[in-house]
């Protein structure tokens, strides 16, 4: 096959920070993506209304001309978010989802959520609302490991809070191991996962081995190869419960390339040619369009897209950098590699 036509696909869990950084952002998206669900986790984050309603007008101005991609806004859930800010936001129009950051569990995660249990009038809202609840699934606990800190956060909160809100509508975000999608593949149907493409492409060794590669440094971190096999099994095998979430998390290269460098990994550039890639090598391109395009707005309720876009195959380089902040270059993941796919604009 050397070219796939797919209903336009969205992005389900994308990072497009605030300011300068939605000038370059914001196009690479937007050339791909019919829509995405923007993460609230600014400095401040977004926790209103009116303050989603006000970045979205900022990421509308950002967009190319003639664009029509359109931001889904979020809320970012704190321990004293009221229901009626779940009913305000739900009246807008504008805010799909709510998410859930465990307090320090990753970037811009300080004003989190401490424990949940000072969430369930927000959380009873939303279930009663039909918004879903986006949730960053990592404990925090300093005795955890971080390999271990998602398979933990499973019996520690997920199965506690679908116990405690059965109809509440749930997407654990960028899954990274077999538990996680086991789990969601047993779960019922009001529950759902995005996978990256870097989880489906990448295990631990490539961040680790040769020499230490911060682009691929992500949170929930890389795993184990038989963990990236599951999350393959998973994204490819059809089911409706799995769609396209890139994390996309653009950070300046200077950031990412420190000795302590910063949680995020930057596909948007070439996010549906890194997935194109992911399902060729499991064989199962013809599975591409459920899970891209099909599978997120379903679980939303929200009309497919009507337009297409065409993979053509073709070798390409990424390039090393890309213009970012004034200043700041940023490095896409697989800088100065080439890809299989290209999106035919
Ligand atoms: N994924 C990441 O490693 N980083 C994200 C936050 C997140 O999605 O956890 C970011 O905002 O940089
Ligand atoms: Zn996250
Ligand atoms: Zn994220």
């Amino acid at each position: 096959m050397n070219a796939i036509t797919l209903t336009r696909p969205d992005d389900w869990h994308l990072h497009l920070r605030d300011g300068d950084a939605l000038q370059a952002v914001v196009p690479a998206t937007a050339r791909q993506m019919g829509r995405a669900i923007i993460m609230p986790n600014l400095k401040p984050p977004v926790t209103t209304t009116d303050q989603a309603q006000a970045y979205r007008e900022r990421i509308l101005a950002a967009r190319p001309q003639g664009s029509d991609f359109e931001p889904l806004m979020t809320l970012y859930l704190t321990d004293d978010t009221p229901a009626s800010e779940i009913e305000r936001a739900h009246a807008s129009g504008m805010i799909h989802a709510v998410k859930l950051y465990p307090a320090g569990a990753t970037t811009n995660s300080a004003s989190g959520v401490t424990d949940l249990a000072h969430c369930d009038e927000a959380i009873e809202a939303m279930a009663r609302v039909g918004m879903p609840l986006l949730v960053h699934g990592e404990v925090t606990d300093s005795e955890i490991d971080i390999f271990d800190r998602e398979a933990v956060f499973i019996e520690r909160v997920m199965k506690p809070l679908l116990e405690r809100h059965p109809t509440l509508k749930v997407v654990f975000e960028h899954i990274t191991t077999a538990d996680a999608a086991d789990f969601v593949s047993q779960a019922p149907a009001n529950v759902g996962a995005t996978i990256t493409a870097h989880h489906l492409l990448f295990n631990r060794n490539h961040m680790l081995v040769g020499g230490i590669r911060p682009h691929y440094y992500c949170l929930p971190i890389l795993k184990r190869e038989r963990h990236r096999e599951a999350l393959l099994a998973a994204a490819t095998s059809g089911s409706g419960k799995f769609f396209l979430g890139t994390d996309s998390a653009p950070h300046a290269q200077g950031d990412k390339e420190s000795a302590c460098g910063c949680a995020g990994a930057y596909t948007a550039p070439a996010a549906i040619e890194l997935y194109a890639m992911a399902f060729e090598q499991a064989g199962a391109l013809d599975r591409l369009e459920g899970f891209a395009s099909h599978h997120g707005p379903d679980f939303y309720g929200l009309p497919r897209n009507a337009d297409t876009v065409t993979l053509v195959r073709e070798t390409w380089e990424l390039p090393q950098s890309l213009p970012y902040v004034p200043g700041q270059r940023i490095v896409p993941l697989k800088a100065g590699e080439s890809l299989d796919w290209k999106l035919r604009d």
